[in-house]
């Protein structure tokens, strides 16, 4: 089966939110991705229910959404309320992960886990058979627009080793600096979801460059 492809919606121009969506909904891609930032967790801050909620009123694809939040607990509700339809946590922000999956899981979303690149792989052992998918931080988390940390390679194919011996249809998602540079490498090395946002936001050819990013094998 092929990988998935999701732009972030970070890199989108906001003030053509709605005509930047429905690219997004005519284009190759699979989801949206929608990356909240709180200022704490990381240090930027990007945009919080109201724009979650537009985003799902014009979007025709899944809502991946990728919270770089300190305590996500409080807010899974409303990030479903707003649209979510797979919500991912920080590992890294979670004293009780597990806790904070089933919970994900009782929303009726997808329920993943997003890792820092200092994070190492064989922290998500334990938790791997529970959850839908990873996303592999490819960049330090925070920003758009970033250089890929080429240790990246290594993380996916630790990874899809565990998958494969405990969760086969778990999605690995990589997100960070992603392009057509590194896309066909991180395929092969078992990655089944690629996000990307400046590369395709900043390509002329937007559509082509998702239908691109879709064609790539491994
Ligand atoms: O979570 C993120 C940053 O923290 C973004 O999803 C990620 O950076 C995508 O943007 P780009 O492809 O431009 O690196
Ligand atoms: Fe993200």
């Amino acid at each position: 089966m092929s990988h998935k492809v999701a732009p972030s919606v970070l890199s989108a121009d906001f003030a053509n939110l709605q005509r930047d969506v429905e690219m997004i909904n005519n284009s190759a891609a699979d989801w949206f991705h929608v990356d909240i930032m709180d200022g704490h967790f990381v240090p930027n801050i990007s945009f919080g229910f109201p724009v979650v909620k537009a985003i799902k009123k014009w979007a025709t694809k899944p809502l991946d959404v990728h919270l770089m939040i300190t305590d996500p607990d409080r807010y899974l509700k409303d990030f479903k309320d707003a649209g979510a339809d797979h919500i991912t946590v920080h590992l890294e922000a979670c004293v009780h992960l597990h806790r904070t999956i089933q919970a994900i899981k009782a929303l009726g979303c997808l329920a993943g886990v997003a890792i820092n690149p200092h994070t190492p792989v064989a922290l998500l052992a334990d938790i791997v058979a529970d959850i839908d998918l990873v996303i592999i931080m490819s960049v330090n988390p925070g920003f758009g627009g970033q250089a890929f940390i080429e240790h990246t390679y290594k993380k996916v194919a630790e990874l899809k080793a565990l998958a494969d011996e405990y969760n086969p249809d778990m999605i690995i998602e990589i997100d960070g600096g992603v392009t057509l540079d590194n896309a066909a490498k991180l395929v092969a090395a078992g990655a089944t979801s690629l996000i990307a946002g400046n590369f395709v936001f900043n390509a002329e050819d937007q559509v082509g460059t998702i239908a691109a990013l879709k064609k790539v094998t491994g």
